[in-house]
């Protein structure tokens, strides 16, 4: 390995330019080597200022680049499986953005890639799990001074959706990542879904079911709900209140700035996930760079990412039936000790 861990980044869109400028100037540890992205302007975009990076159009021309050593996988969301195993072939370590892959059968091939490697290779992109506010809320749910958590719930809130946005998205897109941290804070997994649509608002493109209100049942017989709704027009907002048989908590209110002026006061409201989760972003890839470097995968597992597709899945079905629906999951590989979060 080089003295700085050199990075093959796929995807040089939204996130993809964020996690190149991330990995060039923010993080520690790491450079950036290769860009792979289909559409080269975009690429050399992301890439202008970055010394000592090669930019490709195809995945395999990235990957073997010279000294490439780990992926970052940030392309949509169905290139991801083809990536994936290119680079568990090539035995390359990953962090790959969410969804894993949105249609489990897939993702359940990329698990099923990984577990006969017999070891680890990827971490995936959940990264709420790193963020402050989300650690102490696991951390006050974990000590038990609440006693056991009886519901969460939850808000997730965009500005407006990126063109070519789905009904079936704002819940294997957006709630996924509901989806995880439930799982992961609960320490269960989610059984059954229900989704509700009420009337779509006037500000979403035509066709698209938003906002919708998805409700999850839990393996431990606690409660999950989500307001998704990403043509809000206001503001990008993310809370969790956890409701416990000895209190509650909230998170999702501490991050802005209120400004008292004029007679009144005014609070600000961040516009994107860049903003809202730039810390978590942060500390996410600085933790995968230190564990790669280390010859250690931590984080979030391709077993997570497979659950958080299945319960999507299961989601987007109860969406189009109107029904509850329960959750099907393929047998656990023993790879991935923990299968609730
Ligand atoms: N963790 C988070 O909060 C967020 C995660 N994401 C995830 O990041 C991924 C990328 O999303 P965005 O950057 O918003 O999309 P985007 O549409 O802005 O960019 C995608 C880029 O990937 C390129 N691309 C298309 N096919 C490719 C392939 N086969 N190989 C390599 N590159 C390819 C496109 O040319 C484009 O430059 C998605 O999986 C998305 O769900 C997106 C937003 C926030
Ligand atoms: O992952 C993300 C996007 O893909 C998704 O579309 C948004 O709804 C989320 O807020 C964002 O964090």
């Amino acid at each position: 390995m080089g003295e700085l861990l050199g990075v093959a980044v796929l995807g040089a869109g939204h996130m993809g330019a964020d996690h190149i400028r991330r990995l060039d100037r923010v993080v520690s540890g790491a450079r950036v080597a290769a860009v792979g992205d289909p559409d080269p302007a975009r690429a050399k975009e992301a890439v202008a200022g970055v010394d000592g990076v090669s930019v490709h159009t195809e995945t395999e021309a990235a990957l073997d680049a010279p000294g490439v050593e780990a992926v970052l996988i940030a392309s949509p969301g169905p290139a991801h499986e083809e990536a994936l195993l290119a680079a568990f072939a090539r035995g390359l370590p990953v962090l790959c953005e969410k969804p894993m892959v949105p249609e489990s059968a897939r993702a359940l091939r990329v698990v099923e890639a990984e577990a006969r490697l017999g070891r680890r290779l990827a971490q995936i992109g959940f990264m709420r799990r790193y963020d402050a506010e989300y650690l102490r809320l696991k951390s006050l749910l974990d000590s038990g001074r609440l006693g056991r958590p009886l519901m969460l719930h939850c808000v997730h809130r965009n500005v407006s959706s990126p063109p070519g946005f789905t009904s079936a998205m704002l819940v294997n897109s957006s709630v996924a990542h509901e989806i995880d941290a439930a799982r992961w804070l609960l320490g269960q997994e989610l059984t059954a879904v229900t989704a509700l649509r009420p009337r779509p608002s006037g500000n979403a493109p035509e066709g698209l079911l938003d906002p919708q209100f998805v409700l999850f049942e839990t393996g431990g017989g606690a409660l999950v709900d989500v307001e998704v709704f990403v043509n809000c027009g206001f503001g990008y907002q993310v809370r969790c209140e956890a409701v416990c048989e000895a209190g509650s908590a909230r998170i999702g209110e501490a991050h802005s700035m209120v400004v008292t002026a004029e007679g009144g006061a005014r609070e600000e409201v961040p516009q994107d996930y860049l903003v809202r989760f730039a810390d978590a972003y942060d500390r996410e890839v600085q933790a995968w760079v230190d564990a790669t470097r280390r010859g250690r995968v931590t984080g979030p597992s391709a077993w997570d990412g497979y659950a958080a597709s299945a319960v999507a899945e299961a989601g987007v079905r109860a969406l189009q039936s109107g029904g509850r629906t329960a959750v099907e999951f393929a047998p656990c590989p023993e790879l991935y000790p923990q299968a609730a979060g």
